[in-house]
């Protein structure tokens, strides 16, 4: 949104929705409030009821429990077509025997909006989505990308409060998926509507969103900008979803103001304890690593671990290295360009501040549910 622009969108609050199948919860006590025209990305690996939120929120969907307004307004049990609400899927649903124009216009039509209008408001939904010129085309002729830029055009042509989308670029190859990210972008800044938008993936949820909620087997784990995940985790499922990470395990004693963790023999330390009974882990993103060869003096480091390299990736900006640690864990490891280099199968030293470790519960689910 533009500063200054007063938002367009509406606010969504959903109060501890659950939904059962049968036994099962797909949705166990899911509460969230999306702001007026903010950017809402809905993530979690498959299965953990991210589309049935979504539909909840369009009315596809019905609730066994809990309130879900829109705008304010209690809107269970309303159906999805009187809820006013745009919607895009996977698959381009768009009509094959309508002409792109005719698609587009369809919404406005259901709405019986006058010609002249109804014409100016295509001609600007399709220039939104910079497919202008293909109002004479039939869906068949088009490119995936190109279905898709019309279903959103479709989805945003009558100026709905709410617009929510189900991996909308699901089906498409990377490199579009990357610009139709950047093209979603600004068509959310440019209309100040209020987007939900769902995905499993964790590079296109930061890229795209305002704010994350990580959903983990029918609840949401934690709520934050893409920053806050990834700096402050709460819990090891969200640490491990969101960016790469290291996640070292052994047996813990805390005391004092400190948690140490014995590993295959040697401790590593951190200034820190977790409030709690359960079990601790330390979970460390790939920069706050550094890898010395053995007796190489580390300034700044309190902690080091034995361990060697196996796995070593030039990614053009830096490296990556994999370091397999003496418990059989792997590290991940990224070192800018400038850095030194290190060969398969090298022995090395894994070394980290404990200032920078996290202290999460630990979870052994968190691993397995990781797709
Ligand atoms: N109609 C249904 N009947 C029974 N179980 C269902 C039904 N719809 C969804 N589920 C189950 O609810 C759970 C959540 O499904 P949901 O589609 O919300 O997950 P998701 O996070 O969107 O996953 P994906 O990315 O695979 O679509 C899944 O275990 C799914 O099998």
């Amino acid at each position: 949104m533009k500063p200054g622009q007063e938002s367009k969108g509406a606010a969504i609050d959903l109060e501890s929705i659950s939904k059962a199948y049968g036994g099962f919860n797909a949705l166990d006590g899911v509460s969230l409030r999306i702001e007026p025209g903010e950017f809402m990305t809905l993530l979690g690996p498959s299965g953990s009821g991210k589309t049935t939120t979504l539909n909840v929120v369009a009315g596809f969907t019905d609730v066994t429990s809990g309130k879900l307004l829109v705008g304010g307004k209690n809107v269970v049990g309303v159906p999805a077509h009187k809820r006013n609400i745009g919607v895009v899927f996977q698959h381009y649903a768009l009509f094959p025997h309508m002409s792109v124009g005719r698609n587009v216009a369809y919404p406005l039509t259901l709405r019986g909006v006058g010609t002249a209008e109804r014409k100016a408001r295509v001609a600007r939904a399709l220039d939104m989505v910079k497919m202008g010129d293909f109002a004479h085309r039939y869906p068949s002729e088009l490119s995936g990308g190109q279905q898709q830029r019309v279903a959103l055009a479709r989805a945003i042509v009558f100026d709905p409060p709410l617009l929510l989308m189900d991996e909308p670029l699901g089906a498409l190859d990377k490199k579009l998926r990357e610009w139709l990210q950047l093209e979603i972008k600004r068509i959310h800044r440019e209309l100040g509507t209020t987007f939900v938008y769902v995905t499993h993936d964790q590079e296109e949820a930061l890229v795209l969103s305002d704010r994350i909620a990580v959903f983990n087997r029918g609840r949401i784990e934690q709520v934050g900008t893409g920053r806050e995940l990834y700096d402050e985790p709460t819990t090891l499922f969200v640490g491990r979803f969101i960016g790469d990470s290291t996640v070292l395990r052994g047996e813990a004693r805390s005391d004092g103001a400190s948690t140490a963790l014995r590993i295959a023999g040697e401790t590593v330390t951190a200034p820190r304890r977790m409030a709690g009974e359960a079990r601790p882990v330390m979970l460390l993103r790939p920069e706050k690593l550094a890898i010395r060869r053995p007796g190489q003096s580390a300034a700044g480091t309190t902690n080091r671990l034995p361990g060697t390299i196996a796995e070593a990736i030039y990614l053009g900006s830096g490296s990556k290295y994999e370091v397999r640690l003496a418990d059989g864990s792997t590290a991940i490891v990224r070192s800018p360009l400038t850095g030194e280099s290190f060969g398969l199968g090298e022995e090395v030293e894994l070394c980290f501040d404990g200032a920078d470790a996290k202290l999460l519960a630990d979870d052994s689910t968190a691993d397995a549910t990781l797709t």
